[in-house]
């Protein structure tokens, strides 16, 4: 105790509340520890201290001061920084009241001296503090070297009376009260430890010349437990200066001569994180045992019964796994077929059939109003005759259908009743030829019949076609082979029939096509014509390739293909008067517009015996069969003008082949370019964006 001129010094904390009260110990023995000459006083508020923790208080310190709590009625500023537990920091401004001392040295609990700084009382300086790492133009408040005297305290007491602080706590309102007149003293007397943020090269060099350390955040040394920082930063080297403090003088029954009289042992540990649990264990001969110094007692339990362990039984349940109602029910079912769903069945690839009494049957094709139209094409006695019911046997299981038919599907030559077959629905159920079942098989897709679908896939192909199509007025004429079909082919399962593209034998060696107009545009085959491949040895020569008039055959160019599909149409002469007129006029209206002559034009004559041929209903069109002609726009389709039949909806046999729609109107506008007609039919879409399936 250091007397000066009747005035004393002191170091002074404060405890508001039992929490703190390890902190309050520890500073306390730091400071003992390093050998202080000066006073110990601590500050209680006796409403929130309990008695025990004063008891404890006054082991330590010189003198425990009980003191008003000044609380901040409006804690407002307090949310900010999240410490609403500092609502009653105010009550540091007591400090100016105790002016039985000349100087204080005031540090907050959670600091630690390192040494005694009693230098620090020799400061010429009323007021001294350290900078705040948070904003260190303020000075930080837990450790401050202050005069107490009565201006200062009234005023600071007005100042907390009106909650005056910026951060709701004794910090924001001193920093306003004493704004630039505070001395500024080293960091290393309030070194401020931080896991977030360590100035690790700083600490480093100045390490060896840190006075206290303060411990500032919610996160408190005996908040943490011993085991929270065990790292070798910066700040767990800081930690473990706390501990070894708090060891030195509460760890332990082997530190008891170390306690004070008068403490109630094992108060202090139960204030302190991991520790309360220790000191019930320190009742036995382990517990008391110091590992830094002796080597383990030879009766001690072992510290392997401490270790947190959990026991977990065998499942005696003998019920077999399932929902069987231990599980929450199945969700409703969302689909309509999930409240009929099928059982679940097994089949073995060895089984024999599960329907012994069910003749064997092929897949069954799928025959669609439109196909069964084509089917004039086969010769009646081509036609692929039923077969006897054979009995299945294990070479002769029914294929496995490659698609699932439905009931109505099947046409009225099955002779089986679908519902003998109630489990298989993908067994074929119809008599078709044993020699070749895929004869009649059709070739549709059950969404050929969707009108929705058509038009999506005719809307598309025609933005390709526009698309392929660069130059204005090029015109792509139509093989007879692609034209002689039911309708122009955009399903994928459109194949000409065997009819009508016979297979050959070999495959000829490509041949160079005839340009019409010199180099083939876009449209145009334009095969690697630099590179004709050689010849096959043994290949017959081109010219032999000729079809039964002397037409060079070359896929899609004879019109005897196109014959063949006419002559089995209700006016075929008619037809096919206008296809060829057609042509022959595109031929011609291209040549005229240019510099060639007929010359250019490769031979095709009208199939043989077809040249006679006039339609009984067909009047004189050369004015009304006009043949397409680019107009208008420089892009855009370069499909043939007046091919609009070609593009039309399948039309019925029975209809007439003369209908209005297969007339062929004169566009109204004849200009370069493309143009629509009124009533056309074109995309209300741009070209750039795809169309959709409601065009
Ligand atoms: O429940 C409590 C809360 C606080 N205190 C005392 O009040 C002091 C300040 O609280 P503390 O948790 O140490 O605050 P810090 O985390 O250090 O926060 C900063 O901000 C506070 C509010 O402005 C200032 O008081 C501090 O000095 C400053 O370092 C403590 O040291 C104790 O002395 C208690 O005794 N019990
Ligand atoms: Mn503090």
């Amino acid at each position: 105790m250091s007397v000066q001129e009747g005035r004393r010094d002191c170091y002074c904390t404060l405890l508001l509340s039992d929490s703190y009260l390890p902190g309050c110990l520890v500073l306390a023995h730091s400071l003992r520890d390093a050998g202080t000459t000066k006073e110990l006083v601590v500050l209680v508020t006796p409403d929130t201290v309990s008695p025990q923790a004063t008891a404890e208080l006054q082991t330590v310190y010189d003198h425990v001061i009980p003191v008003d709590r000044v609380r901040n009625s409006r804690p407002d500023n307090l949310q900010l920084m999240n410490r609403t537990d500092l609502h009653s920091t105010f009550t540091k401004i007591h400090l100016w009241k105790l002016t039985q001392y000349r100087r204080i040295v005031y540090l907050d609990a959670d600091v630690v001296a390192y040494r005694a700084p009693e230098e620090l009382f020799d400061l010429p300086h009323d007021f001294s503090a350290a900078p705040d790492i948070g904003w260190p133009d303020l000075f930080n408040t837990g450790v401050m070297v202050l005069t107490p005297n009565m201006g200062d305290y009234y005023a600071l007491t007005a100042m907390a009376e009106r909650n005056i602080s910026f951060d709701g706590a004794d910090q924001g309102l001193l920093n306003i009260h004493f704004r630039n007149n505070w001395n500024r003293i080293s960091f290393t007397y309030n070194v401020t430890p931080s896991g977030h943020y360590q100035y690790v090269p700083a600490y480093r060099h100045f390490q060896s010349s840190i006075n206290m350390v303060h411990f500032i955040g919610s996160d408190k040394p005996w908040f943490q437990g011993r085991y929270a920082s065990f790292g070798g930063g910066p700040f767990d080297e800081m930690t473990g200066r706390w501990w070894a403090v708090y060891d030195r003088h509460y760890r332990g029954a082997s530190n008891e001569a170390n306690v004070p009289n008068g403490s109630t042992f094992g108060f202090v540990q139960k204030l302190t994180k991991g520790e309360g649990d220790s000191i019930n264990g320190s009742q036995t001969p382990s517990s008391s045992w110091d590992a830094s110094r002796n080597p383990p007692p030879k009766d001690a339990a072992g510290e392997a019964v401490n270790l947190p362990g959990s026991v977990y039984a065998m499942s005696q349940d003998t019920s077999q796994f399932g929902s069987h109602g231990r599980y929450s029910p199945p969700p409703a079912p969302i689909f309509p077929w999930e409240a009929n769903r099928p059982k679940a069945s097994r089949v073995f690839a060895d089984d024999p059939p599960h329907v012994p009494h069910t003749p064997y049957m092929p897949p069954t094709p799928r025959v669609t109003q439109e196909e069964s139209q084509v089917e004039p094409y086969v010769e009646e006695e081509e036609r692929p005759e039923p077969s006897e019911p054979s009995t299945p046997t294990g070479q002769n299981r029914p294929y496995p259908a490659p698609r699932t038919w439905s009931e109505s599907s099947v046409t009225e030559t099955s002779s089986i009743d679908l519902k003998s077959e109630p489990t298989t629905p993908t067994t074929p159920t119809m008599h078709v030829s044993s020699s070749d079942p895929w004869t009649s098989f059709s070739r549709t897709n059950a969404w050929d019949d969707v009108p929705e679908i058509e038009r999506y896939v005719d809307a598309l192909q025609r933005y390709r076609r526009a698309r392929s199509a660069k130059s204005p007025g090029t015109i792509t004429i139509p093989s007879p082979g692609e034209t002689g079909r039911q309708k122009p082919g955009h399903k994928l399962t459109d194949f000409p029939s065997e009819v009508e593209r016979p297979s050959l034998p070999v495959t000829p060696a490509p041949i160079r096509r005839p340009k019409f107009w010199g180099g083939g545009g876009p449209g145009i085959d334009d095969a690697d014509d630099d590179n004709p491949l050689p010849a096959a040895e043994g290949v017959p020569s081109q010219n032999e390739w000729v079809c039964s008039h002397g037409h060079l055959w070359t896929p899609g160019d004879c019109l005897c293909e196109l014959a063949n599909f006419l002559l089995h149409e209700k006016d075929p002469a008619a037809q096919l008067q206008k296809l060829a007129r057609q042509q022959s006029e595109v031929l011609l209206q291209k040549l005229g517009s240019g510099d060639r002559d007929s010359s250019d034009l490769p031979p095709r004559p009208l199939p043989f015996g077809s040249e006679e041929l006039t339609s009984p209903t067909y009047e004189s069109h050369t004015a009304r069969v006009l043949s397409p002609q680019p107009v208008k726009g420089n892009e855009g389709s370069s499909a043939l003008r007046g091919m609009s039949d070609y593009d039309s909806p399948p039309r019925s046999p029975t209809q007439s082949v003369m209908t209005e729609s297969t007339l062929i109107h004169e566009p109204s506008y004849g200009g370069p370019g493309l143009a629509y007609e009124k009533g056309e039919d074109f995309p209300t879409h741009g070209y750039q964006t795809l169309p959709t399936e409601l065009d």
